[in-house]
């Protein structure tokens, strides 16, 4: 496990990394956002970006893909894909170079079909991956006809999904895809998450670390618009003193006092570690 967040996911050098970040800093308005954050994301399997709310978990996939706010702007260090720098690029500079993002709220046109979302996602000349997203979602082929917006949750992170892999994308990046999900649709979405790792290497924002735990291999944690740990995700969330300290796993607090979002989370927790708190938190995948 490593406590130098400039070193990336482990010592074993391995095959390149997807994405690197070094020493992102991200300025928005007059507010320094991001101020050091540095990883790497294998190009297999899924790394999970941790955090409590507000650290800046969103900020920087989206200075990633040249998507900040108005008045925000990347103000120092690299963002490298598949070694390419990309630091600062347009967003569809960054999506031609093959990264595949899910917004936080899917990005999915509810009025229109599941055929038509996908239709609408296609990129350039292709070569478009229909008959992957149909292997991996079935459901997808079944259901192309009915309009997005009368699916299920997990049903709609599927569109979400296939969205982002119909096209040749290098990564995707997925933000917070099981925030205010009931429990059987929470074990939906790591279902789909999990058969979408398998053929692309993913970055999930998540904060649900039971969806951590059975999804990442590599784990990112941001604390103040700085990395503050990365490493294996497992044996990150089998440490009880490192989940508390970054995560604030088991802290006690009163709703809100770690910046978390009483009432957000629907359904019942898993409780498997026993423990309930706020900003992040365990519920059944
Ligand atoms: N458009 C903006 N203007 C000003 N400040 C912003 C803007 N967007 C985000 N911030 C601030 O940047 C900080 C990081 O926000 P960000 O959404 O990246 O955190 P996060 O870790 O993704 O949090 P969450 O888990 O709540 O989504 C927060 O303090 C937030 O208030």
């Amino acid at each position: 496990m490593s406590t130098n967040p400039e070193a990336g996911s482990g010592t074993d050098p391995g095959p390149p990394p997807v994405l690197s970040v070094r020493d992102l800093r991200v300025r928005i308005g007059q507010s320094s956002i991001l101020q050091g954050v540095g990883f790497d994301v294998a190009p297999t399997g899924t790394t999970a970006l941790l955090g409590r709310n507000g650290v800046g978990k969103t900020t920087t996939v989206r200075a990633v893909l040249g998507l900040l706010p108005e008045g925000g702007e990347v103000t120092g260090g690299t963002v490298r894909l598949d070694g390419e720098d990309v630091t600062g690029h347009r967003t569809h500079t960054v999506v031609r170079r093959g990264v595949g993002y899910v917004p936080e709220d899917r990005g999915v046109f509810g009025s229109l079909t599941v055929a038509e979302n996908l239709a609408l996602a296609e990129r350039g000349s292709g070569p478009h991956h229909y008959d992957l997203v149909h292997d991996l979602f079935p459901e997808l082929k079944a259901r192309r006809g009915q309009r997005a917006g009368t699916l299920s949750g997990g049903q709609q992170q599927m569109v979400a999904l296939a969205r982002a892999l119909l096209n040749d994308n290098r990564l995707v990046i997925v933000d917070e895809p099981t925030k205010g999900l009931a429990p059987r649709v929470v074990t939906e979405v790591a279902e789909v998450l999990q058969r979408a790792a398998e053929r692309v290497p993913v970055l999930l924002v998540e904060q649900n670390l039971a969806v951590v735990r059975r999804l990442a291999r590599d784990a990112v944690v941001l604390d103040a618009g700085r990395t503050v740990h990365t490493g294996d995700a497992a044996a990150l969330l089998a440490d009880r003193e490192l989940t508390t300290s970054l995560l604030g796993v088991g802290r006690h607090e009163r709703a809100g006092q770690a910046g978390g979002r009483p009432g957000e989370q629907s359904g019942e927790q898993s409780g498997e570690q026993g423990q309930r708190e706020h900003a992040t938190k365990e519920t059944t995948p």
